[in-house]
């Protein structure tokens, strides 16, 4: 079954017939809220909004491992993380859909795996290519089957947040390779790894990174605040054919 988590500006599914919310308990705690259960054009989905359904959660409190576990408890085993970026790459300006290949991760001190000290023997995950081809690809050819015009890759550095970069940061974080910043990314995606979830990331450029684009007054909550409207709907509208495209077999998982 396919999991969605929604991050800022999609902390509930408009087009989700809900049939009902569940606590989903697990050995890491809470997670950010109860799993809503429904149906998007007749398919079962599960959905949970990353910052809780009251936006109350900062990225670096989210309790990462508590979500994809209960989502995985549950019966997932796909998941597409939904998550607001700001835009560092030329081409990545505000209001574009991007599907990220490669992740930075800059954050620190957040519960980022499973495994404990005491688990024997060591495990290494391989971590190369961090997102799933196969949610990558399904998300690419729902874009495609519904017109919505999507950026395929780019580099993902995840911030610890919650605080914005500066300028400098950015310049710096450029250099390094990426091409959006976000906060949620990580560990996120590597706990996906983990748990054997095939996860993908839609990015909704929301803002120009620090000290990019026209502005010269920094970032401003007030300005995203339409871009994200804007936004939203067309990833509730790539959701809608990714669920399509999955119910008719089109999608190799
Ligand atoms: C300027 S909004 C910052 C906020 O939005 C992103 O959240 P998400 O990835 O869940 O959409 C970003 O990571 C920050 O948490
Ligand atoms: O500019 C940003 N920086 C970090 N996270 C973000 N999430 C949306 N925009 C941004």
């Amino acid at each position: 079954m396919l999991g969605i988590i929604g991050g800022t500006g999609l902390t509930q599914l408009a087009n989700l017939e809900i049939t009902h919310r569940q606590v989903g308990r697990t050995p890491y705690g809470e997670p950010s809220g109860a799993l809503t259960f429904g149906r998007i054009c007749g398919q079962e989905v599960i959905f949970l909004a990353r910052h809780g359904y009251g936006y109350t959660i900062p990225p670096h409190e989210v309790n990462y491992r508590a979500n994809l576990w209960a989502l995985k408890d549950h019966g997932v085993d796909r998941v597409v993380s939904v998550a607001t970026v700001g835009g560092i790459h030329p081409g990545l300006i505000p209001g574009t859909l991007v599907i990220p290949d490669q992740i930075i991760d800059y954050t620190h001190g957040r519960a980022a795996t499973y495994f404990v000290e005491s688990d024997k023997p060591v495990i290494h995950h391989d971590f190369t290519f961090p997102y799933c081809d196969a949610m990558r690809a399904a998300l690419l050819q729902a874009a495609a089957s519904a017109g919505i015009s999507l950026r395929d890759g780019g580099v993902y550095g995840a911030v610890q947040g919650p605080r914005l970069e500066t300028a400098a940061e950015i310049n710096r974080i450029e250099r390094d390779g990426a091409d959006m910043v976000g906060m949620t990314g990580m560990p996120e995606a590597y706990l996906a790894r983990e748990l054997a979830l095939c996860y993908a990331t839609v990015g909704a450029v929301v803002n120009h990174a620090a000290g990019r684009g026209l502005s010269v007054d920094g970032i401003q909550m007030e300005k995203i605040q339409p871009v994200l409207g804007e936004v939203m709907l067309q990833v509730r509208h790539l959701l809608e054919q990714l669920v399509t495209n999955d119910a008719a077999g089109l999608c190799k998982f």
